[in-house]
């Protein structure tokens, strides 16, 4: 292994630099599935990949983890660079979408199965095993089989047979995805929790956009192989960098309107009848209303804004607090605080300057 050096900076966790990734299809059809990613992960911290299905998630994570060799860059693990390296010396942990336990064997076999591979002695086996099942909180469940779980327990077995090899970074890729809407949010919980008191660097694969915002430190946006945002949550909600962010993430997106060669954004929540927003700073827009959905007590309110550009269809989210009588068929004066507006280029999508917008 060679180590990289950068004198004074702490190595990164995992640092990925100009990765492609080529896949070779059927008919000399080529899938670009990662298309030149630089992104690092720190020491400790936790790391969201998330984008649609087919971005290049899952292919980012295996490349990292060995499994798939890049086609270019480089893969840095704890400052060393891991090119060529077989999985097994890389010092990753990977948890798949499927657990992948072995059915005939207890709990314990399955943990115990890595540390066997690598001939750790019995007395240390077994210290590792307990240790694993009481962070994870399954000592009790060391003699069922799988089949024999819940989908929660499963998972975090699977967990504890990835500790035990106390590796330096763990992968998981939509480890919830199995688990119903409730169990999701418990174990979502847990496993932040477990992250925090392991400090083992985590890269954690999604699609869900409100997993990635609830887990990550900093969540990594990628779309079609490239990488179009890394931020904390807050930043990739309030600041982001292109449109594709700005409509990927946030339920109901960011409506965009557009004016001249911009596009105004406005988060649907920012969007208020304009005598609840202060008078000063905002930017008013009359809201032709078609329809209103009641969502867990806010008011969704449908409708095409005129005035500030094209005639453009919006969702307008209004907390039980604000009390303004609305009907469909009406048309009522809206408004945005001007400091909420986002402004991107109509053409390629790229966050721009704000614009000065009067009313
Ligand atoms: N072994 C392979 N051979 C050819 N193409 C592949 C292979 N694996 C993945 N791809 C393609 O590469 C692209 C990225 O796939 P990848 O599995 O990384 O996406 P993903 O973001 O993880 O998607 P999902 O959320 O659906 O799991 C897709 O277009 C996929 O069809």
């Amino acid at each position: 292994m060679r180590r990289r050096d950068e004198a004074g900076t702490a190595a990164k966790a995992v640092e990925a630099r100009g990765l492609v990734k080529v896949y070779e299809g059927r008919r000399d059809r080529q899938v670009r599935a990662l298309d030149g990613i630089d992104v690092s992960s720190n020491q400790g911290e936790y790391l969201v990949l998330l984008g649609p299905s087919g971005c290049g998630k899952t292919t980012l994570l295996r490349t990292i983890a060995g499994l798939e060799r890049p086609t270019e860059g480089e893969v840095y693990i704890g400052g060393q660079l891991v090119n060529g390296l077989p999985p097994r010396i890389r010092r990753v942990a990977m948890v798949l979408q499927s657990y992948a336990l072995y059915p005939h064997k207890t709990v314990h076999s399955n943990i115990e199965f890595p540390l066997k591979a690598e001939n750790v002695p019995r007395h240390l086996r077994e210290r590792k095993i307990r240790w694993a099942a009481d962070l994870l909180g399954i000592p009790d469940l060391l003699g069922r089989r799988p089949r024999q779980l819940s989908g929660g327990e499963r998972q975090r077995v699977a967990l504890a047979r990835a500790l035990v090899r106390e590796p330096a970074v763990f992968l998981l890729d939509e480890p919830l995805s199995g688990l119903d809407a409730k169990l999701r949010a418990t174990t979502r919980d847990e496993l932040k929790r477990f992250q925090r008191q392991i400090g083992t660097a985590t890269i954690y694969v999604t699609h869900d956009q409100e997993e990635a915002m609830g887990l990550g430190d900093r969540v990594a946006v990628l779309d079609a192989g490239r990488l179009r945002q890394v931020g904390t949550p807050r930043d990739i909600y309030d600041e982001p960098a292109d449109t594709f962010v700005a409509t990927f993430v946030g339920s109901p997106p960011m409506n965009l309107v557009q004016r001249a060669n911009r596009l105004v954004g406005f988060r649907p929540e920012h969007l208020l009848p304009a005598e609840n927003v202060a008078y000063d700073s905002r930017v008013t827009m009359p809201l032709r209303i078609e329809r209103i959905e009641y969502l867990s007590g806010d008011r969704h309110v449908y409708g095409t804004v005129t005035k500030i550009g094209t005639e453009t269809r919006v969702i307008a989210r209004l907390p039980a607090t604000v009390v303004t009588p609305l009907a469909p068929g009406e048309t009522h004066e809206f408004a945005v605080p001007g400091d909420r507006l986002r402004f991107f280029d109509a053409e390629y999508g790229i966050r721009t300057a704000p614009v000065r917008i009067g009313g």
